[in-house]
């Protein structure tokens, strides 16, 4: 992978680093996966994230995700906060600047399981079937194709570190959370900022978004900030807490946030791993130069610890240390 520093006017832009995860000739034992396999490795460590080209799903469904979560995030709020969830970040979210809603989120539970995704379009849409099908389907398309994504990204993190046997079990393991996101402009004109940095307490982390800028994402080892360019089959890919701990901080969580200023909205889409049970370091990960970092943990006691902190502790990735790292 190369990363080229290009100067534009004076001011220095660095390109993102993007992989392409959606070559057909990507098959497990061959030149091209390692490589691609070596590239992924190399781009979580160096940057703790990077944006897979991605264009494996079918035509017209970045757009009909689109629609879908402007029609969500559209309903009435008494209809949005219907969508509780106790679990850190997981229900309905909004954040207000003079009295009016500039940042709101729902948050699709399980969103792989089609039941999870009946049940909640059946929530907001109780008397139009019509609507609550075809949110239900396009929701439950896109979370196949996200799924497929993280797991590709997952088998060649697993193998390039030798773990590959712990793959399945993680697979297995996994519960997908789906979140819809809306943002604009401050009523007074001024750019929302109100997405702070943090890192998030996912194992992985998967971004798409329309096409109003906004977001931007911290190199762990270059400690600069890049700007996202979006497009329909570009994905960012980002190391989670959970990520970070299991890899014993080889892979460090990306800190990331969001400050837009179009009048246009933005929709995004948050794509978010969790694992159901224990999470461990598995004793390849440790070494001389790597020594035991983290205690096994429970992923949901994670994300409860976390439930209990105030709102600025819970954006860093340090309360993770503080909650299972040894000290
Ligand atoms: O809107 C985005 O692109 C970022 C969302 C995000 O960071 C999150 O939901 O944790
Ligand atoms: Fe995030």
């Amino acid at each position: 992978m190369m990363l080229r520093i290009v100067k534009m006017g004076g001011n220095e832009t660095r390109e993102l680093p993007i992989i392409n995860l959606s070559d057909k000739n990507l098959k497990q034992n061959t030149e091209l996966w390692s490589f691609t396999r070596d590239s992924v490795r190399e781009a979580m460590e160096h940057h703790g994230w990077f944006v897979a080209e991605y264009n494996n799903f079918p035509t017209g469904l970045h757009q009909s995700i689109l629609e879908a979560a402007k029609e969500l995030l559209d309903l009435p709020v008494e209809i949005k906060l219907k969508n509780e969830n106790h679990k850190a970040g997981h229900g309905y979210i909004t954040m207000m600047s003079d009295g009016q809603p500039v940042h709101e989120g729902l948050g699709i539970d399980q969103v792989n399981d089609v039941q999870q995704c009946r049940g909640f379009s059946r929530l907001m849409w109780p008397d139009d079937h019509d609507d609550n099908d075809r949110f239900c389907e396009t929701v439950h398309a896109y979370a196949k194709m996200q799924a497929e994504l993280e797991q590709l990204v997952i088998r060649m993190l697993f193998e390039s570190y030798n773990v590959e046997k712990y793959t399945e079990k993680y697979i297995g393991g996994t519960r997908y959370l789906l979140r819809l996101l809306k943002y604009r402009r401050l009523p007074n004109g001024e750019p929302n900022r109100k997405f702070i940095s943090h890192t998030d307490k996912s194992f992985i982390s998967i971004l798409h978004q329309n096409h109003i800028t906004g977001l931007m994402l911290k190199s762990e080892k270059e400690d600069v900030w890049y700007h996202f360019t979006p497009s329909p089959t570009r994905f960012v890919v980002i190391a989670g807490d959970a990520i970070m701990a299991w890899s014993n901080d080889r892979i460090k969580a990306c800190y990331h946030k969001v400050e837009m200023e179009s009048v246009e909205m933005r929709y995004s889409l948050g794509f978010f791993s969790f694992q159901e049970g224990m999470i461990s370091t598995p004793e390849e990960m440790v070494d001389k130069d790597h020594p035991l970092a983290y205690n096994p943990f429970h992923h949901d006691g994670l994300l409860e610890y976390y439930e209990t902190l105030e709102v600025h502790l819970k954006a860093h990735r340090t309360m993770t240390k503080a909650y299972c790292g040894i000290p």
